[in-house]
């Protein structure tokens, strides 16, 4: 145990939707800079959790402490701020960015949305883009016009430039060509030693979840079967 508070607290976190309960009195702690693996089959409640953790559907019961502020009690007004803190990067790289905007842009428009695009700001994209290993020229490019393994690059240069302190890694990599799945996820333990992020990763490969992970966790119907 970290002498540090976690930076995410999860604790009794239940989801509902009509009769089914999704997401059954959840808990768990991730600290800075940690990976923290969420798996268990299909239909499990995996996303549930991690969209109620997101704040993206608000859970029915439960607290989820972020950075020491608990998330359920406040307004949508009161979250914004919060959000960038705490990005989701998902399964289908394509799906996550829109086909009609540039790479470029697409970055540009996370700090633009943060009030954080200023003179550097075209410097600040290239930065980012350099960062997860995509050349300039990618920037001019739309995301059909991308690999899969680059796209996801690019949807993980969008999340950093908020400047988050967690990234939701839900399937990251598994729609992902096998000769580039070790390339990104190389790149994300980069940026986690680089920038201290911490990661809660949905992922159903073993073998991944065992190389990338510093803790894992297994759900069941709806409920952690360890913690
Ligand atoms: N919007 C929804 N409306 C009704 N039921 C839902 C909804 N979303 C999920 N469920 C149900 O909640 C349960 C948990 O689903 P969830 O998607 O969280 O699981 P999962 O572990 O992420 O699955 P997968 O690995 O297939 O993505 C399932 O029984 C699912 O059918």
């Amino acid at each position: 145990m970290s002498a540090n508070p976690p930076l995410l607290e999860v604790r009794d976190l239940v989801v509902r939707y009509g009769e089914v309960t999704a997401v059954d009195h959840v808990s768990f702690t991730l600290d800075a800079g940690e990976t923290l693996a969420l798996n268990g089959p299909s239909g499990c409640g995996k996303s549930s959790t991690v969209t109620a953790v997101l704040q993206l559907r608000r859970p029915d019961s439960g607290e989820v402490r972020f950075e020491g502020q608990e998330l359920t009690k406040l307004t949508e007004r009161e979250l914004r701020p919060l959000r960038p803190r705490m990005q989701p990067v998902f399964q289908d790289p394509y799906g996550s960015l829109s086909p009609r905007r540039r790479i470029r842009d697409a970055v540009a428009e996370a700090l633009r949305v943060q009030g954080r695009w200023d003179a550097t700001g075209p410097a600040r994209v290239a930065g980012l883009l350099d960062r997860v290993g995509l050349a300039p020229a990618y920037g001019d490019r739309f995301p059909h016009e991308l690999s899969g393994g680059q796209c996801q690059r690019a949807g993980i240069a969008r999340a950093l430039a908020s400047d988050p302190r967690l990234l939701v890694l839900d399937e990251p990599v598994s729609a992902l060509d096998p000769s580039v799945r070790a390339g990104v996820l190389n790149l994300l333990a980069d940026l986690q030693d680089e920038l201290g992020l911490a990661y809660l990763f949905i992922c159903h490969d073993r073998a991944v979840v065992s190389h990338f992970a510093d803790r894992s966790i297994e759900m069941r119907s709806g409920r952690l079967t360890s913690a």
